[in-house]
């Protein structure tokens, strides 16, 4: 088998994977992601639906045709939008607020269209906000051009960058800034195999929420920074920026009962390993 992206991933999960494989059938279940990630959206709304709709289909339809009957979704909690309730559960309203989340959405329609008419079985997971790096720091989280809380303030504290801008800091959250859910990258890749193993024992179409139930706002999440990396840097305020919700927070209920799976890491491992692996990694 030729692995993808997987090859440089966690030796641990790369093992379970394996194991998995090794027991299934691999040539009928298949795993993608967001193809152009967030941040930009907003910018350049004609790419993201051309890339992530447009994309996702042409390959939906292209691993169907070639027999595979299972899949797992990389899905968003952007989908949900502005929220009814705290933290949301998977029943919540999705009514995204940006045509990142727009376009995931529409996809989640087509899998659930595929699953009701065209026996494909689907686990799709909104992820809340994806974040932290392998603990040997070997991989790491790198976007070009870079748009993303924890690697901007670490850059900052690094000195690379000449500081951190907080986009809004008059929403109604306890310290005015955004709450957002962060969870490990190792906690996600484990929920994989999970979802994984679900679909190949027989499992249906489901959508499963995956953060760890925990809001961190803008600034308790540059508190966290500073302590972690054991420096200051400078920190200004700014206008809200256009297409971000005020809170997300996952209710993980629903992926502890359909997958048995519980975050292992809190929001210090994932500030920790990120520092970590920016530290030694020039870019
Ligand atoms: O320079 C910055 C960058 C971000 N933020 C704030 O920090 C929080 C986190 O922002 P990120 O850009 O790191 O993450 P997002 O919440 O925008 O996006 C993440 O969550 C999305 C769902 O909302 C998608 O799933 C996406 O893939 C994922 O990266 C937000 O409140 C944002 O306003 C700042 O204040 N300054």
């Amino acid at each position: 088998m030729k692995w993808g992206p997987l090859e440089q991933g966690d030796i641990r999960d790369r093992q379970r994977l394996d194991e998995v494989f090794k027991k299934y059938r691999p040539d009928a279940i298949m795993h993608f992601a967001a193809l152009i990630e967030v941040g930009q959206s907003t910018k350049d709304p004609v790419g993201f639906y051309e890339t992530n709709v447009g994309g996702s289909l042409n390959v939906l339809s292209a691993a169907m045709g070639a027999g595979v009957e299972a899949l797992v979704f990389s899905s968003t909690c952007a989908t949900y939008g502005l929220p009814h309730q705290v933290p949301m559960d998977e029943t919540h309203e999705q009514e995204p607020i940006n045509p990142y989340g727009r376009t995931k959405f529409v996809i989640e329609q087509a899998i659930k269209d595929f699953s009701a008419y065209a026996g494909l079985r689907a686990v799709m997971l909104r992820y809340f906000n994806a974040a932290g790096a392998d603990f040997q720091g070997r991989i790491g989280e790198w976007h070009t051009p870079e748009t993303h809380a924890i690697p901007l303030a670490i850059e900052a504290a690094l000195g690379r960058r000449q500081g951190f801008t907080v986009f809004g800091s008059d929403y109604e959250t306890r310290d005015g800034t955004c709450v957002r859910d962060y969870i490990h990258v190792l906690d996600l890749a484990d929920a994989h195999i999970r979802a994984l193993e679900y679909l190949l024992n027989g499992g249906e179409t489901v959508e499963l929420n995956l953060g760890t139930g925990t809001g961190t706002t803008v600034k308790e999440l540059l508190a966290a920074i500073s302590e972690v990396s054991g420096r200051a840097f400078p920190v200004e305020y700014a206008e809200r920026r256009e297409g971000d919700s005020t809170t997300l927070v996952a209710d993980n209920h629903k992926a502890q009962t359909v997958l048995g799976w519980t975050p292992q890491y809190s929001l210090n491992d994932i500030v920790r390993s990120a520092w970590n692996w920016h530290s030694k990694t020039n870019r």
